[in-house]
């Protein structure tokens, strides 16, 4: 009897790990990811980080089956996330961005739609039938767990455009957690945002670690620090494929780098 794949079951909130195995990346003829290896481990804040064009997002769209949007697009490598490679060929790409999230550079919220309806969005994507009650359930837990509850509670109907922009992206968060996913993975989510709307952000993510597993592409090293537990340190030198130069506890990667090129990056000297 052949086995056949399946997406692990999903409970409440349980976060696992994610783990990439020798993932390359192109685009076209152009590679841009070379054998980029990474666990992603449960509980905890993974950071991307490293300059600008080394395939940290490339990277995470890999992670939830986005990279294969772009036609020109190519990979090689496996992505397991509880013992089920996301890639396997039964395994479709709507389960898998079921269970692994994205929030992403800009708040991408349906303006025209109220707060309550983005929160509940992702049921219907998902195709998960939920009473009245169900949802409203749903629409307080996550917009609570997004850190944004008591600032809307009052103004559900209102459209989700009117909030503010760090608002807006917690909205975001909340609209990815409304699915129950295992792992959420951001991209550079507070770029957009004043020092405030980050804070809120941080202090949003460090809440929800102990439910999701979150992976954040980063450029602001003392939010890297802040947030994360664990770094991986990526690099494209001289027109060569990203790859990881050194991936560790975030102490240690900020403290006592092992490359010398990580002490130079996480201390500003280039990029
Ligand atoms: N849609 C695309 N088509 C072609 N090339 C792309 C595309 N997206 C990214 N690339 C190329 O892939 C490489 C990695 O880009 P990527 O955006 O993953 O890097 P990054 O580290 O996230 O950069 P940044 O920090 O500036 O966001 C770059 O050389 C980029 O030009």
């Amino acid at each position: 009897m052949t086995e056949t794949a399946v997406m692990p079951k999903q409970s409440a909130y349980d976060a696992v790990a994610l783990e990439a195995h020798s993932i390359s990346a192109w685009f076209g003829e152009h590679k841009v990811l070379d054998r980029v290896s990474l666990t992603m481990p449960a509980r905890m804040v993974t950071a991307l980080i490293g300059p600008s064009g080394c395939g940290k997002s490339t990277f995470l769209r890999i992670l939830n089956r986005m990279h294969e949007l772009i036609p020109s697009a190519s990979l090689a490598g496996e992505v397991w996330l509880d013992g089920t490679d996301i890639y396997d060929a039964n395994i479709k790409v709507t389960d898998a961005r079921k269970h692994i999230g994205m929030v992403f550079q800009k708040p991408n919220p349906f303006p025209a739609m109220s707060i309550y309806d983005n929160v509940v969005a992702g049921l219907k994507l998902t195709g998960t039938r939920a009473s009245r009650r169900e949802k409203d359930y749903l629409v307080e837990e996550c917009l609570t767990k997004a850190g944004l509850w008591k600032e809307v509670r009052e103004r559900l109907r209102q459209p989700g455009g009117a909030l503010s922009g760090g608002q807006q992206q917690r909205l975001c968060i909340a609209r990815s957690l409304a699915v129950r996913p295992q792992v959420l993975l951001m991209d550079e989510p507070c770029s957009a945002l004043d020092p405030t709307s980050t804070r809120r952000i941080e202090e949003t993510i460090a809440e929800l670690r102990d439910e999701v597993t979150i992976v954040i592409v980063t450029h602001n090293m003392q939010q890297a620090a802040r947030v994360s537990q664990q770094c991986a340190f990526f690099l494209a030198e001289q027109g060569t494929p990203g790859h990881i130069v050194e991936a560790g506890p975030t102490d240690d990667m900020f403290n006592a780098p092992v490359d010398p090129r990580t002490a130079d990056y996480v201390n500003g000297r280039f990029g």
